[in-house]
């Protein structure tokens, strides 16, 4: 690990480890289960609010005056007297279990102990911040790909810490990505830092050995386009996988697409899974504007990694803007010998929509 923010690390690390185990624990409980109704989004529902709550708390007792842009806020909460429960419960059996020295976890974090309603509800609250372009401040998506949650797919934990609006810190945890992408069916839950400048590492996201806490460095490989393959959304609503197509055809990419919900893009593509090499995130239409959570940790990830991460223009992604990203325009993702050519077919094809 990099000495360059330690202690943010440590503590990212643990809290998005936590809140993975508790998300893995509401799949297994909850949408397994035979009660669940085709369409209840209730698990995700309370599995996002109770990570939320367990990530904001960790932070707000290791870093106090940092501001917090999360998805979520407590509203609900407030008026719903079942879900709070459900979801007081679930966050403070996360936040109890007794903290793990070994792995670097601190009791002033506000763990090993449980809380009460008021202060788990004004914790997630706590991600209320507008965001802008100085200081410190940390980006949260607690469930983010919620479809691929509720499937049994791939989903993530994301979490990021920006300085003066540049990502300085990532963290993205992916419960059920394989550990080795070279066995898909082997052991899954995988963990991604990334710190500015000195890379970005893969470990278990669910150590059991003291082995497993060694930081595996991460390199995107050198790919030619014609050994592409697009890694894309599953949801036709989030991305213009036509378009994707389009572009697949112009560069001569053979390989059918990869679709994979979530962030756990991102992790995939800094670790070269299945010849990945690019990530193309092209909108659907005019108006949607990406949110800062959905972007922040994963570009830090491919960036470290090697890659490059831009709008559809070629522009650096711009999180200095508030909540939300600028609006219409895209995010490729790539490594650096084939981004410049995406680009240009893209711009071969009049952009995509909205753009
Ligand atoms: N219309 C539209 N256009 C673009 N993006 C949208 C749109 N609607 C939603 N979202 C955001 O997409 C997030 C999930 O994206 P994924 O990459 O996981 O795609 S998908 O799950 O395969 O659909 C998803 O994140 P979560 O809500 O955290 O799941 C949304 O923030
Ligand atoms: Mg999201």
């Amino acid at each position: 690990m990099s000495d360059y923010l330690s202690s943010e690390q440590n503590v990212a690390v643990a809290a998005v480890r936590r809140a993975c185990k508790l998300t893995t624990s509401v799949f297994n409980n909850l949408v397994k289960g035979e009660t669940l109704v085709k369409g209840d989004k209730s698990p995700v529902t309370v599995a996002d609010f109770s990570a939320q709550a367990v990530i904001n708390t960790i932070l707000l007792r290791a870093f106090p005056h940092d501001p917090i842009i999360g998805e979520e806020d407590a509203s609900d909460l407030r008026t719903n007297e079942l879900l709070r429960t459900r979801v007081v419960d679930l966050a403070n059996e996360a936040l109890s279990e007794k903290p793990n020295v070994e792995a670097g976890e601190e009791p002033s974090w506000g763990i090993g102990q449980k809380w009460g309603a008021d202060d788990l509800l004004a914790a997630i609250d706590k991600g209320n911040y507008e965001g802008g372009r100085s200081g410190r401040m940390w980006t949260l998506d607690p469930i983010d790909g919620t479809k691929g949650f509720l499937r049994g797919g791939q989903y993530a934990v994301c979490l990021a810490l920006l300085v003066d609006a540049r990502v300085e810190l990532g963290v993205i945890g992916c419960p059920n990505l394989p550990l080795d992408p070279s066995s898909p069916d082997g052991a899954r839950g995988a963990l991604f830092v990334a710190v500015r400048g000195h890379g970005t590492h893969q470990l278990p996201l669910f150590p059991t050995l003291s082995a497993d806490h060694t930081h595996i460095p991460l390199r995107m490989p050198t790919l030619a386009l014609s050994q592409l393959r697009f890694l894309e959304s599953v949801e036709k609503a989030h991305a213009a996988l036509d378009t994707n197509a389009r572009i697949a055809e112009v560069l001569g990419v053979t390989e059918a697409p990869a679709r994979m919900d979530s962030q756990a893009k991102y992790a995939a593509l800094a670790r070269g899974d299945g010849n990945g090499g690019v990530y193309l995130r092209l909108p659907t239409g005019v108006g949607y504007r990406e949110k800062i959570w959905d972007h922040a940790p994963g570009s830090l990830l491919i960036e470290e990694a090697g890659g490059i991460v831009s709008d559809s223009r070629g522009q650096s992604l711009d999180f200095g803007l508030g909540r939300t990203l600028g609006e219409n325009f895209g995010v490729v993702a790539a490594g650096k010998a084939v981004h410049a050519q995406i680009l240009e077919a893209i711009k071969g094809l009049g952009g995509a929509p909205g753009i």
